[in-house]
């Protein structure tokens, strides 16, 4: 648990990353009585799609602070929600979707009810993403350097001569060597693995508070991937950059983040600091999840999978959307939906197995 080592130390460097982002300004906005809010605050955020009785939610009460820093995983399997979240944060979702509840606060700012030009600036230069697949965001006819200055220029406001400095700055920053040539290349003539790099330098080229790596190494074979989270844990060190790591790679969220949240079927069902959620799992889908990693005295044994699959926005009923593939639900699980118990410090779980009053329940059962 290397990374959570990392995260202790950052917060005394907050204040002056804050002030390098904001200019010392809006950082004072969220920092309430002393105590550090968090930088995002996604909370009871229902998405849906469709129209009218025809709605369905694909996110159903997603609640997840984010703090200035903070490396976070948002895990689950395909289909859980994991990018309809993430598309959420940045106003981005696809035609059709929209927030029909909740809200996501950036800063202390409702982002949901930003006007669309406010939301455009804010995008890119405080909120940032990586996607999977580089070459569906890098423009494939322009250079990288004309990519990388467009992005300098809209949002830093400096001239061109000062952003293409940046621009070669920033690709050195990310490893990549021979910048002057590189600027003037297309996005085909790369590599993979040097595309994301650029799709990184692009990100984090207006120094964001918040980066969401949706996915951002799955494209990747394995020496590269660790090389580029390697790169995003070294901005999240250097530039206090919070990061929303998501991934359907639970190995991947344990070595990387403070905390991870669970996705299952469009709701958080699990959420705790990173070494308590792998010593103490709660939900029954979490533990499937970690039983699933590959590790070697797991060796020469078939890996475990959960079986079945993630409902489809349609086939979720009133219930719990675990109990169709969980060895321990029952009557109550798949008539009603368990809401979010707090066990502690940080540490929530959906399941009507979880917290004091299942406990209650198990007691007088034996009594
Ligand atoms: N444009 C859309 N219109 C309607 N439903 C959609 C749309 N995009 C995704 N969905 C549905 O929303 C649910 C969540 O999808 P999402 O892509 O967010 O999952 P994910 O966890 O990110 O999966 P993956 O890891 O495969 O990207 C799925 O049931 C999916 O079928």
């Amino acid at each position: 648990m290397e990374q959570i080592h990392l995260l202790t130390g950052r917060n005394h460097r907050k204040a002056e990353a804050g002030q390098r982002n904001n200019g010392g300004q809006e950082g004072q906005n969220w920092q309430k009585d002393g105590n550090q809010a968090p930088l995002l605050e996604i909370e009871n955020l229902y998405v849906g799609v469709g129209k009218g009785r025809e709605i369905r939610n694909v996110l159903e009460g997603v609640t997840l602070p984010i703090a200035q820093g903070e490396i976070v995983g948002l895990v689950g399997e395909s289909g859980c929600g994991k990018s309809m979240a993430s598309l959420a944060i940045l106003g981005l979702l696809p035609r059709g979707a929209r927030i029909t509840g909740g809200s996501i606060r950036y800063q202390g700012r409702e982002l949901h009810s930003l006007p669309k030009d406010e939301m455009r600036k804010l995008r890119g230069k405080e909120l940032s993403m990586i996607f999977q697949d580089p070459m569906t965001s890098l423009n494939p006819v322009l250079t990288i350097g004309e990519q990388l200055v467009e992005m300098i220029t809209l949002h830093l406001g400096i001239k061109r001569r000062e952003a293409l400095e940046h621009a070669a700055e920033m690709l050195g920053k990310v490893g990549l060597s021979r910048a002057g040539m590189l600027l003037r290349e297309y996005p085909h003539q790369l590599s993979g693995g040097m595309r994301q790099r650029v799709m990184i330098a692009i990100a984090l080229s207006c120094s964001p508070n918040l980066l969401i790596a949706d996915e951002p190494t799955t494209a990747l074979d394995v020496s590269i991937q660790a090389q580029i989270l390697d790169l995003m844990a070294d901005f999240n060190r250097t530039d206090n950059t919070s990061i929303l790591l998501v991934s359907h790679d639970l190995g991947v969220i344990a070595e990387r983040c403070g905390k991870v949240a669970v996705m299952y079927a469009g709701q958080i069902v699990e959420m705790a600091a990173t070494d308590r959620l792998f010593r103490s799992p709660q939900h029954p889908y979490t533990r499937g999840l970690i039983d699933s990693i590959p590790s070697p005295d797991k060796k020469g044994r078939p890996l475990y999978s959960i079986p079945g699959r993630v409902p489809g926005i349609a086939e979720r009923g009133a219930g719990c959307h675990f109990a169709g593939r969980c060895p321990y639900a029952d009557e109550r699980c798949r008539l009603s939906a368990p809401p979010p118990v707090r066990l502690d410090e940080g540490h929530t779980v959906r399941c009507w197995a979880v917290g004091a009053e299942a406990e209650e329940r198990r007691e007088l059962a034996h009594a």
